[in-house]
């Protein structure tokens, strides 16, 4: 990370660009999760806590790799899949409400 802001309203600014691509990012991986409830049989497949487990590691992995805090990508990943299991739920229950 080489850019020294001169100002709050520059970090700002820059924050906001990031906040942009973050959720662009959030909106194509929550629907991918969504796809993912096609696959699973019940409400225990979806929350799947061994591949939560995994993610997890990998993605400590990658925060020492890339610079980021592990201890802060951690509990946000946490509180992000939390989340999209939450959907990933309201999803699965619709589908099995539909004929066939
Ligand atoms: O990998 C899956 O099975 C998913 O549904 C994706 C995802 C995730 O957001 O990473 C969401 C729900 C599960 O708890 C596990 C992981």
């Amino acid at each position: 990370m080489d850019v020294h802001c001169q100002s709050l309203a520059e970090v700002r600014a820059n924050i906001d660009r990031i906040d942009r691509q973050l959720v662009a990012l959030l909106a194509e991986r929550g629907a991918f999760v969504a796809q993912a409830a096609r696959f699973k049989r019940n409400s225990e497949e979806v929350k799947a806590p061994q591949r939560v487990e995994q993610v997890i590691a990998k993605v400590r992995e990658l925060a020492q790799a890339l610079g980021a805090n592990p201890d802060v990508v951690e509990p946000v990943y946490r509180s992000m899949i939390a989340a999209f299991i939450q959907a990933e739920l309201a999803e699965h229950a619709a589908l099995a409400q539909q004929p066939g």
